[in-house]
């Protein structure tokens, strides 16, 4: 068997080869993918985009595996066609994601990112540092599967009201974890700091655009550690410059790494970092655990435990 890999931890890499031939590779661009997928029998992919064109000439290949959960860096209906499984690592990255996301959102609020910076560079101007607090102010979630109600579970010491929108989720299952299920509408209008945690599809592609962020208020706060597209840049460029939003949190990028002129990362109250909301010891050891042993699964012939279609 003739595996291909992004880079993975050494643990992953023994895992792979107890069942075959494992190829490192790090250039990901559209061409040297095509080269590489060619004769491979799997690939475990973080990043790279699995396109239609990539897997109509991987003759061989019996499963795409996203190190990760969010799969929309790969063609899953072309692949079900072909007969190929995809597999994912779901849930195993969730704490990481919600703890980190609640660091956003101090790190935001509480303009520490700015502190930090101040004292680095030998100023002390606290007047200038005024933050929210959080306590009674409302937080709308928009995606309450795995990691949405992680964050709704964690943050409640800090006595926020919640809100969450979600067209697959019930009220009761809301409730359950202290949230109020609201239309998108009243979520962007009520709340403070919005953070989201759904997936990239084409239903969500642009779901926050100029219509929605004209809805919420000046003085809001939005994170995103979900995927870029989710929201229009454009639109989100047009509010942070018209004051329209208080500040923004990024993890996750269009393109990653960002270009380094990028006119969104050069605006004032944009916070940035280098999508690691899942970047933990443990949550990196787990994964390629995981999805290492599901590959190896395939390639013996046998079902995958985390399949996200089916062949
Ligand atoms: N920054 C990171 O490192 C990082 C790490 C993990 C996950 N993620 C992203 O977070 C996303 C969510 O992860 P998860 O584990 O919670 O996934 P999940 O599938 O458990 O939950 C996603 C939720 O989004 C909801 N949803 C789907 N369409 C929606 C819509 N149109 N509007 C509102 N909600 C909608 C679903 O009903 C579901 O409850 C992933 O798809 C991935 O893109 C990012
Ligand atoms: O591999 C990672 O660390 C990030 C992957 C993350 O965005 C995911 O979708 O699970």
């Amino acid at each position: 068997m003739y595996i291909i890999t992004e880079p993975l931890l050494d643990e992953g890499l023994k895992i792979l080869r107890t069942i075959g031939e494992v190829r490192v590779i790090e250039n990901t661009n559209p061409e040297n993918l095509k080269a590489e997928i060619r004769n491979a029998d799997a690939i475990v992919v973080k990043f790279a985009r699995i396109t239609k064109e990539c897997i109509d000439v991987a003759h061989h290949l019996k499963v795409i595996a996203k190190h990760g959960v969010g799969t929309d860096n790969i063609d899953v209906e072309r692949a079900t066609e072909r007969g190929i499984w995809v597999v994912n690592v779901p849930a195993a990255n969730a704490d990481s994601v919600a703890e980190f996301t609640i660091g956003l959102i101090l790190a935001i609020t509480r303009r520490i990112p700015e502190g930090v910076q101040q004292i680095k560079e030998g100023k002390w101007e606290r007047e200038s540092l005024l933050g929210l607090e959080l306590t009674g102010k409302t937080l709308g979630i928009i995606g309450f599967g795995t990691i949405g109600q992680k964050v709704a579970r964690k943050i409640k010491g800090f006595d926020m009201k919640l809100l969450t929108y979600d067209p697959f989720v019930s009220k009761e299952k809301a409730a359950e974890l202290g949230a109020v299920l609201v239309d998108l509408d009243t979520l962007l209008r009520e709340s403070d700091i919005i953070t989201l945690h759904l997936p990239l599809n084409k239903e969500t592609r642009g779901l926050i655009g100029e219509r929605e962020l004209k809805m919420v208020k000046p003085s809001s706060f939005l994170i995103n550690a979900a995927r870029s597209e989710i929201v229009d840049k454009k639109a989100l460029i047009s509010a942070i410059k018209e004051k329209r939003l208080a500040g923004v949190a990024l993890d996750v990028f269009e393109t990653e790494p960002p270009p380094s002129n990028d006119e969104l990362l050069a605006l004032p109250n944009v916070y940035a970092t280098p999508h690691i909301a899942a970047m933990t010891k443990q949550v990196q050891e787990n994964i390629v655990r995981t999805v290492c042993s599901d590959v190896v699964r395939v390639l013996k012939g046998e079902a995958p435990v985390n399949a996200i279609n089916r062949v």
